[in-house]
């Protein structure tokens, strides 16, 4: 659907990148296997079992909302100990989005101090962006540069000590394992593991390759995901202080200082369209993530060839001036009718579309509305003394996601 909105212009350059990435080795450089990058019959499999297995530990239901407000309680302790003073919201938002996965995914979350936390969670969002550098970008387009390349040294290590790591943690369920009451998904894929096994199917999806890598990538898309467009959402606040304002009322007159909910949303039109507004213009995976076309296919009078690597790039659509008013504005209005209720729009796409659409969007919409709210209901969100609203820069740090420039912000109580 999405490459049918995509301009002439993109499709030209989508054929240019499509002829670079002709030799696209993804599989090489990061994942060989599990949900994000898994080949053949291996992904539907394993996209199947984990849509399942993480609605029923929580995503999209009463149990995700428990686990983030829990979380929400324990990052305002965090904003709250800065006492209004300057500081960088990237690693207390990155901690507190991780530990929404880790509750999901091994039954738990983790202190903010512990090492292993946030040598995984530090990790995992380096790995991002390391897979965003132009050198691994080189590397996936010619692999045999990869000796030369010390990103790709580094983010091989960090791959290695990912599954060193999960694999442990991986252990103590497995020896603690209950088949009749699943902590999260990791017991969950033990249980089916086991039951095939026990059937006598010993050469299934489900082995411990697959398992790891599942885990890897689920923090690996969930975390840094959620975590930059929060750090967008704050930081735009603090930017365009009569849109905070706007927010701010909003919540004030609909929840006055109870917790918000995920059922608000409906009530709360305006904070709802300044986090799509937020999504839209921050535009973080703005190629998506590259797939391969499944048959021949004719796009726009080109001939496209089964096989052939294919980016979609996002940003095509979520900054296309023949679909949006102002497509390089922050304009919450975008997503608002003439009597301010929200409006959906079709060419909001930044969780992309199709058969490999996001897999945690619901979970992510949820977070970001809940996280949001709860912060902005709590904080009054600033430059630091000595820098104007001017002066907070927008310019992406670029990378596989797009994360705003290093910023510090104050987040002075409001309570
Ligand atoms: C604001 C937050 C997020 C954004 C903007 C986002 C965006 C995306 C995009 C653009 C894709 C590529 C889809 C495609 O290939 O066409 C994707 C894939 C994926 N996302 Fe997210 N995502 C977010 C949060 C999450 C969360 C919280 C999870 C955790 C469960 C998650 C898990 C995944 C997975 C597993 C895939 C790969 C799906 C597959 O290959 O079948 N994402 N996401």
């Amino acid at each position: 659907m999405y490459m049918l909105i995509i301009k002439w212009h993109i499709i030209v350059n989508i054929i240019y990148l499509l002829i670079l990435h002709f030799e696209l080795s993804w599989k090489q450089t990061t994942f060989s296997t599990g949900i994000l990058f898994a080949n053949g019959d291996s992904w539907k499999e394993m996209r199947r079992f984990a849509l399942t297995n993480l609605r029923d530990f929580g995503m999209g239901k009463k149990g995700s909302e428990e686990k983030i407000l829990e979380e929400i309680h324990y990052l305002i302790e965090v904003l709250e100990k800065h006492e209004g003073k300057a500081f960088d919201t990237a690693q207390p938002v990155l901690y507190a989005v991780s530990n929404i996965i880790s509750a999901i995914v091994y039954g738990s979350r983790f202190e903010y101090t512990d090492p292993l936390f946030t040598g995984m969670a530090d990790r995992a969002n380096e790995s991002i962006r390391l897979t965003g550098s132009a050198s691994i970008q080189m590397y996936n387009m010619f692999p045999w540069l990869g000796p030369w390349i010390n990103n790709l040294t580094r983010l091989k290590k960090n791959i290695a000590d990912m599954k060193m790591e999960v694999t442990k943690l991986v252990r103590v369920l497995k020896e603690t394992l209950n088949p009749q009451m699943c902590r999260g998904f990791v017991d969950s894929f033990l249980v089916r593991k086991q039951t095939l096994e026990e059937s006598g199917n010993m050469d299934s999806f489900y082995h411990d390759d697959n398992l790891v890598f599942s885990v890897g990538n689920l923090f690996g898309a969930g975390t840094d995901t959620t975590g930059t467009t929060l750090r967008w959402g704050l930081l735009l606040m603090a930017k365009y202080p009569h849109i905070q304002d706007q927010v701010q009322e909003e919540i004030s007159r609909v929840l006055g200082s109870r917790q918000p909910l995920a059922e608000d949303r409906m009530n709360l039109p305006y904070t709802d369209a300044v986090i799509h507004e937020t999504q839209r213009l921050a535009n973080i995976v703005p190629m998506s993530i590259p797939h391969t076309t499944s048959r021949d296919v004719t796009l726009q009078g080109y001939f496209i060839k089964k096989g052939t690597s294919v980016i979609p790039l996002l940003t095509s659509v979520l900054q296309d001036d023949s679909e949006w008013e102002s497509p390089h504005t922050f304009n919450p209005s975008h997503f608002l009718d003439e009597h301010r209720r929200f409006v959906k729009r079709g060419a909001f796409m930044a969780f992309s579309a199709g058969r490999r659409v996001c897999l945690g969007e619901s979970l992510a919409r949820m977070e970001l509305f809940l996280f949001f709210t709860s912060l902005l209901q709590r904080f009054h969100f600033s430059p630091p003394p000595g820098v104007t609203e001017d002066d907070l820069d927008l310019t992406p740090s670029v990378g596989f996601t797009l994360n705003p420039s290093p910023h510090q912000l104050c987040a002075v109580s409001r309570v």
